[in-house]
């Protein structure tokens, strides 16, 4: 029965997030992760964090790859298979791929994620996420698990939407169980300063499975 409910209010999450992203360029909703869930993922980022498993973002991919903090200020730790704690994560991100394939027509095959912690003072400039030379990234998703955040703590994401010669923004607080999508190739977004430990999951849904990533 509890199943059937939550598949319920999956289904009605999902139509919102699609006709997000087909109305507005984005997507949003809440609770898409459960308080019991946060929890879970923010135990394993702890753990991750005591084993000294987090490294300083980069910028670019490979021979392009550079550490530069006036950019972006976040350490990072990637997703693997072999995290079986955070299967309920991996299930989750599929469904959502099988939706959009289903309704969007998408042909996504795959998703990469890591855990982001942005410690007080650092933010993300504005950028895309596409790279230039590969283009497997077509779909952000950010997941992120802050409690008790306010406009005051910062940290917002910014959206850049072009309106004729003017563009609109729009800050999303990085509160915790919402979930956001948005295309990888078209919204340009930036991290606000953050004045508190900022906690977050970002993934982009791919084009080819990871493992033929070369072939981009
Ligand atoms: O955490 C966020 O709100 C955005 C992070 C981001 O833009 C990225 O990792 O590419
Ligand atoms: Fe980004």
């Amino acid at each position: 029965m509890s199943i059937g409910l939550d598949r319920n209010a999956l289904a009605q999450q999902l139509d919102q997030l699609v006709d997000g992203l087909a109305e507005q360029h984005f997507g949003l909703v809440d609770n898409f992760f459960t308080g019991e869930e946060v929890d879970t993922l923010l135990n394993e980022f702890e753990a991750y964090q005591q084993q000294d498993e987090f490294k300083k973002a980069g910028i670019g991919q490979q021979d392009d790859f550079q550490v530069n903090k006036k950019i972006r200020g976040d350490h990072i730790r990637w997703i693997e298979e072999s995290d079986t704690h955070l299967s309920f994560f991996a299930e989750k991100i599929r469904t959502l791929i099988d939706f959009l394939n289903q309704t969007c027509y998408l042909g996504l095959k795959d998703f990469e994620a890591h855990f982001a912690v942005y410690p007080e003072g650092t933010f993300y400039k504005r950028h895309l996420d596409q790279f230039h030379q590969d283009k497997n990234r077509q779909i952000t998703i950010l997941c992120y698990l802050n409690k008790e955040w306010t406009e005051a703590d910062g940290g917002q994401l910014r959206l850049f939407f072009p309106e004729g010669e003017n563009e609109k923004t729009l800050d999303i607080l990085p509160k915790a169980g919402r979930l956001l999508i948005f295309r990888s190739d078209k919204l340009e977004h930036e991290v606000l300063l953050t004045h508190k430990e900022r906690y977050s999951i970002a993934g982009w849904l791919l084009d080819k499975p990871k493992t033929l990533s070369f072939l981009a």
